[in-house]
């Protein structure tokens, strides 16, 4: 049975940041993950996980001027500094949370261009030795041009080819059925090839990013497929309700925990 993590980032936004985790964990979720946990102090965070025995699946390193428009650094000419000072401050909430994944954003920038292509290896090669150390996956997710256009990670085979190619145990992919099924489709093919490279699985309806219930995909099909392969990791609810958080919980029911 997969083990689903609460995104905390787009679901249960009734509640304020902090007081998602208790109304995740009164949901039945044993497992939570969001963009970015930076506006908060790490022992605080850590508490909120510690009394409702929630998990921390996953989240972001810091992803430059969000506010600004920036998606990442990674792949950022000029910014290596700025990422080597993120990669410590991502590993203080990593010590705090007990989380064993972080999601390295790539930035806005064009996947044909040498200087950023060498940007972004040289940044995943540094990020990845220094997670290595405290026993901490890598994730790199290939994202939509839909919904980030611009974005340098844009195709999951440029992911797999990284991923191959750096050959470190540590890095691994963020498999976002909503973006390939945007990007590419053939769903249950590529998590059957993919698996083996994979460190996270993330879900939502497509086209609309809702509850996994609906619209273009099988999802009841992909989590059987998801166990069938044996993965043993989180599978993260990335969507946006539709209406109230837990008025879309009819297709975790079985999942829940009571
Ligand atoms: O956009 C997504 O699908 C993600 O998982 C990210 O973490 C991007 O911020
Ligand atoms: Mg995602």
């Amino acid at each position: 049975m997969p083990v689903f993590a609460a995104n905390l980032t787009m679901m249960f936004n009734e509640w304020s940041f902090l007081d998602r985790f208790d109304a995740a964990t009164e949901a039945g979720f044993t497992a939570v993950e969001y963009l970015f946990p930076y506006e908060a102090p790490p022992e605080v965070i850590a508490d909120r996980l510690a009394r409702n025995n929630l998990q921390q699946a996953l989240f972001n390193l810091p992803p430059g001027e969000w506010a600004a428009g920036e998606r990442g650094i990674a792949a950022l000419p000029g910014r290596f500094d700025g990422l080597k000072a993120d990669v410590e401050q991502a590993l203080d909430y990593a010590a705090a949370t007990g989380v064993k994944r972080l999601h390295l954003m790539a930035g806005l920038a064009d996947p044909s261009d040498p200087e950023a292509a060498s940007c972004y290896r040289r940044s995943v090669a540094y990020t990845a030795e220094r997670l290595a150390d405290k026993g901490i996956d890598l994730l790199l997710e290939p994202i939509n041009a839909r919904n980030m256009p611009g974005y340098f990670l844009n195709d999951f085979g440029a992911a797999e080819r990284l991923i191959t190619e750096l050959g470190l145990a540590n890095v691994k992919l963020q498999f976002d059925i909503y973006h390939r099924q945007i990007m590419h489709g053939d769903v249950a093919m590529a998590l059957r090839r993919l698996l083996p490279i994979t460190g996270h699985i993330q879900i939502a309806s497509v086209p609309s990013r809702h509850e996994p219930d609906d619209e273009e995909l099988n999802y009841p099909y992909l989590f059987a497929e998801i166990d069938r392969l044996g993965y043993g990791g989180f599978v993260g609810c990335e969507y946006t309700p539709r209406g109230r958080t837990l008025d879309g919980l009819n297709w975790f029911k079985p999942f829940a925990r009571s």
